[in-house]
C-alpha cells in the first residue's frame, strides 16, 4: 500500500491535460468526493483495493479531459455547489467577481433583478440569497438550462422565477427593473482553435459560442432591451470577452447609458462592463 500523497501523485501524472498542481487537485477533489477523504489524510495509507468501483469510472472518464464538475454532477460558485449537465456551462470565477460586485454595490431592500442567459441559475440564485430581500428573474433559451437552474434554486432554497426566453427574438415581461445582468455566450466561433480540448468537448457550444460577423449580438439586444426595461437610474451588468471591453462601452454610451465602466477581474482582464440607465 502507498500513502494518498503518492497515489495523487501518481493518477495526476496520467492527466496529461492539466498542468500538474492542477491535476492533483482534481485527483484529490475525486478521491474527497468518493471517499470523504480530507487533505489532512494525505499521509495516510491508501487502500486502493477499497476504493468503490466508480471511482476507477470516473478517474477514466478525467482521463479523456470531461471536466471534473460534469463528473461529480456540481461545482462550487460564491460559496455554495451548484448542479451541473452537460446543458450547462460550468460556473466561472470571473462570473463570481461580477456577483460580488452587484451585492456590494446594491445594498438596497427589495430591487427586482433579471439575469439574462441564466445557465446553472448561479448568478439569480447568489443574488437573491445575498442581497437584500430583492425580487429575482431569470431566463434561458435552454429548457434542460432551466430545469438544472429550477434545481439549484429547490435546494438552495432561493426565491427565483425562471422562464424561457429567446432574448435575441423575445423580450421577458420584467418591467419595471433596477438590475438588469447577464452573462451571455461571448466568444467569436473562430476563437474555438485557441480553447482547451475540455470546454470544447464537454461545455454547450450555445452557452459559449457567437458568430464572428456579429460577435457582439447579445450585448446590443441586451442594451436595447435593458432601456425598455430598467427603471431611469437602474443599472446594466455585463460579464464580457476582454477582447471587446471598448466596444461593449461604446455601444452603451451610444444607447444613452451614463456611469459606463469596465473593469478588471483579479487576473487583470477586462472581464465585466456595468452602466446606468
Ligand atoms: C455564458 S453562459 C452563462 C451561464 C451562467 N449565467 C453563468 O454565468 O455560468 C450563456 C447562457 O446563455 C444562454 N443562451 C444562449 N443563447 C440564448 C438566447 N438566445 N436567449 C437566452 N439565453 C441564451 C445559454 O443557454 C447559456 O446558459
Amino acid at each position: 500500500m502507498s500513502t494518498f500523497q503518492a497515489l495523487i501523485s501518481s493518477w495526476a501524472s496520467e492527466l496529461s491535460i492539466y498542468e500538474k498542481q492542477e491535476a492533483e487537485s482534481v485527483v484529490s477533489w475525486l478521491l474527497e468526493h468518493h471517499l470523504g477523504w480530507r487533505r489532512t489524510q494525505i499521509l495516510d495509507e491508501a487502500d486502493v483495493s477499497s476504493f468503490p468501483q466508480q471511482l476507477f469510472g470516473d478517474f477514466e472518464r478525467l482521463k479523456t479531459g470531461e471536466p471534473i464538475q460534469y463528473i461529480m454532477g456540481k461545482g462550487p460558485f460564491y460559496g455554495r455547489d451548484f448542479f451541473v449537465s452537460a446543458a450547462t456551462l460550468i460556473p466561472r470565477n470571473e462570473t463570481e467577481e461580477l456577483v460580488h460586485l452587484i451585492i456590494k454595490e446594491n445594498p438596497e431592500a427589495g430591487l427586482r433583478i433579471l439575469d439574462i442567459g441564466t445557465g446553472t441559475g448561479c448568478i439569480p440564485i447568489s443574488l437573491a440569497l445575498e442581497m437584500n430581500n430583492p425580487e429575482v428573474f431569470a431566463v434561458d433559451i435552454s429548457e434542460e438550462a432551466l430545469e438544472v437552474a429550477k434545481k439549484n434554486a429547490e435546494a438552495l432554497n432561493a426565491k427565483v422565477t425562471f422562464s424561457t426566453c429567446n432574448i435575441l427574438t423575445q423580450t421577458p415581461e420584467v418591467t419595471p427593473l433596477d438590475i438588469l445582468v447577464s452573462n451571455p455566450p461571448y466568444i467569436p466561433e473562430q476563437e474555438k482553435a485557441e480553447m482547451h480540448k475540455n470546454v470544447l468537448d464537454f461545455e454547450p457550444g450555445l452557452a459559449l459560442f457567437v458568430s464572428n460577423d456579429d460577435p457582439l449580438i447579445f450585448y446590443k439586444e441586451i442594451a436595447k432591451k435593458g432601456k425598455q426595461l430598467l427603471k431611469l437610474g437602474g443599472k446594466l451588468y455585463f460579464e464580457i470577452n476582454e477582447k471587446y471591453g471598448i466596444q461593449v462601452a461604446e455601444l452603451m454610451n451610444e444607447l444613452g447609458y451614463t456611469e459606463v465602466k469596465v473593469l478588471r477581474d483579479l487576473n487583470g482582464k477586462e472581464r465585466i462592463a456595468a452602466g446606468r440607465r
